[in-house]
């Protein structure tokens, strides 16, 4: 049986979603998983099969084509595989009504999970805290969004992130939420540390032994915070734990493309060089103070415990061919 089996039925959902998810349109592991469990969901009610086993063989396809847009947030992988766990039934209507109940399920539980963390995260900041953050994470601006719910005030020391300024995002949530920013280039992040209170970062993946893997520069910032004095924490609900990693395996670190570091013109005048652009880095779990997650902080060498209640030894992966 090949690998292309039900690729045929696909839907224009999950293209769309697929190549927006590539593209960035869609970004930030929580977001991008809600996106994949949402065009399964479509799949599943567009899809005019009358065979049970087309229509899974068309489900595994559509979770294929998802899985193989970006490779680091577990969270897509994690939400692929809520969703496809839950596909029973023995006629199609059935399955169909299995695969859209489990996808509102998960877009539900990824709302609760962030509302949850934010609480937890809320309550390791204090009020007039300074708080540093890089990239832009949902689960992350939880954690602020909870505080100033409980009366806190902050401030924000807002890092670009380059090459794709994912910075500029936080700051105009950060403005909605009226907190007041101030945007520095990430190499200044050591000096602005002197006047932080906090770095908060988010997670793409989370490891089994703690590490945290997250938009490159979070392990320098961690390095650099430690080195400062600084607390550290990284906001994750659990769709970021990689059940993999339980059982050896290394997460997959994206590498992106070269123009976004440069533009071919100016890379051009300057000559032959080679230009590399890697998308996320491995924070080591000595330089974290805690993950936070919807059941609780952990201190990340303690992960692996909740990792093996929520995934046993390891995980499936439901979209491949039987
Ligand atoms: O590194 C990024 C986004 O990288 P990219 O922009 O390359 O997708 C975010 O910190 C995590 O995905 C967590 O985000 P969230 O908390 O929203 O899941």
């Amino acid at each position: 049986m090949t690998d292309d089996r039900g690729a045929a039925d696909l839907v224009p959902a999950v293209e769309e979603t697929a190549e927006s998810i590539a593209s960035m349109e869609i970004r930030g592991a929580a977001t991008i998983a809600g996106a994949a469990a949402e065009a399964l969901a479509e799949q599943a009610r567009e899809i005019d099969v009358d065979d049970p086993a087309r229509f899974r063989a068309t489900m595994r396809a559509a979770a294929r084509r998802l899985h193989e847009t970006r490779p680091t947030a577990v969270s897509l992988p994690n939400a692929l595989r809520y969703v496809l766990q839950r596909m029973e039934g023995e006629d199609v209507e059935a399955l169909r009504r299995r695969v859209v109940r489990a996808s509102a399920r998960f877009t539900r539980r990824l709302e609760e999970a962030r509302g949850r963390l934010g609480e937890v995260g809320a309550n390791r900041l204090q009020d007039g805290d300074v708080v540093m953050t890089h990239c832009h994470s949902t689960d992350a601006l939880a954690c602020i969004e909870a505080a100033l719910n409980q009366g806190k005030s902050l401030s924000a020391i807002v890092k670009e992130t380059r090459p794709r300024r994912q910075g500029h995002i936080t700051a105009e949530a950060l403005r909605e939420l009226d907190v007041p920013v101030t945007l520095i280039v990430d190499s200044a992040a050591r000096r602005y540390l002197d006047e932080t209170d906090h770095v908060l970062v988010g997670a793409d993946s989370i490891a089994a032994d703690g590490s945290v893997i997250n938009k490159i520069g979070t392990s320098g910032l961690a390095v650099n915070a430690r080195e400062r004095g600084v607390p550290i924490m990284t906001a994750a609900q659990t769709i970021k734990l990689h059940p993999e990693t339980l059982t050896g395996h290394t997460v997959e670190i994206e590498t992106r493309d070269e123009d976004e570091v440069i533009d071919p013109e100016t890379r051009a005048g300057i000559g032959d060089i080679a230009v590399e652009n890697p998308a996320f880095d491995v924070t080591p779990p000595r330089y974290m103070d805690a993950i936070v997650t919807e059941s609780g902080q952990f201190p990340p060498e303690s992960i692996v415990t909740l990792m093996r209640e929520l995934f046993g030894d390891g995980a499936e992966t439901p979209w491949a061919e039987p």
